[in-house]
């Protein structure tokens, strides 16, 4: 098998589709994008979004090999995300981070044409449809990933907790317990979002995902991103840069509940 896929010169974005996932350039529907605010249509129709999550669902945290993760219980409805765009009730799965090597960029969405310092990912998956996860990936509708920009200022309370594990997470396949954990104070007071189809944005890169792009950014401490700097893809390779850049909109519709 050839070498597998990651961030790096060799097998990065522009090689994920020579390393077996030809969709990377042929799919119709990829992610992230760049957000041009101007030409996203106000959709009065679009319901705020409405979480309900139980910070008892958290259950660790680990060093995937391409980024930080916290994993939730979602073998039944304890954590949901409904409203939106959505139909039905999407549980949370997981969620994990894109940042950079310095704080100009690393975030994966870009809007009109600014980079921020990271990315915080939020994975739902339609558990009303879909059996299983695995199932969803293969639908339209499968996912909803909620991304929160992260932009360098004062330092993030909520974040404080994930940062104080990383140091116990240097190496690939590193995981802790990680209880009790409140994903809804990771997010913005302000709940605007635009949205719009895509995919995942690392390999198999499914078609599957409504993306919720906040509006509002939330905040990082320069130092606390540093931490995130600290981990490891493999032995002495620094994770950062574990960022998919922007791809073609193919004339998708951005559409978004502000106006
Ligand atoms: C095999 O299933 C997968 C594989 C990878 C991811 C993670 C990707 S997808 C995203 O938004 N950001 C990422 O890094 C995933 O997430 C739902 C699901
Ligand atoms: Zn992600």
């Amino acid at each position: 098998a050839g070498c597998s896929w990651g961030y790096g010169p060799k097998n990065g974005p522009d090689h994920w589709h020579e390393l077996g996932f030809p969709i990377a350039k042929e799919g119709t529907r990829q992610s992230p994008i760049e957000i041009k605010n101007a030409e996203a249509k106000f959709d009065q129709n679009l319901k705020p979004l409405n979480l309900s999550y139980d910070p008892t669902s958290s259950k660790s945290i680990c060093n995937t090999g391409t980024t930080v993760q916290v994993d939730f219980d979602d073998c039944t409805d304890r954590s949901v995300l409904t409203g939106g765009p959505l139909c039905g009730k999407y549980r949370l799965r997981q969620l994990h981070f894109h940042w950079g090597a310095c704080d100009t960029h690393g975030s994966e969405h870009v809007i009109d044409g600014k980079t921020f310092a990271g990315e915080l990912h939020l994975v739902h998956w339609n558990a009303e449809k879909y059996c299983e996860f695995n199932e969803a990936l293969k639908a339209p509708d499968g996912l909803a990933v909620i991304a929160v920009l992260l932009k360098v200022c004062e330092a993030n309370q909520a974040l404080q907790k994930i940062v104080c594990s990383l140091e116990c997470l240097k190496s690939k396949g590193a995981k802790t317990d990680f209880k009790d954990f409140s994903a809804c104070s990771l997010l913005p007071s302000c709940l605007q979002y635009w949205t719009y189809p895509g995919s995942l944005t690392t390999p198999p890169l499914c078609e599957c995902v409504i993306w919720l792009v906040l509006k509002e950014p939330i905040s990082v401490g320069a130092d606390q991103l540093a931490n995130f700097r600290k981990l490891e893809f493999g032995p002495c390779e620094p994770m950062q840069n574990n960022y998919r850049p922007p791809q073609a909109s193919k004339c998708r519709e951005i559409r978004k509940n502000f106006e």
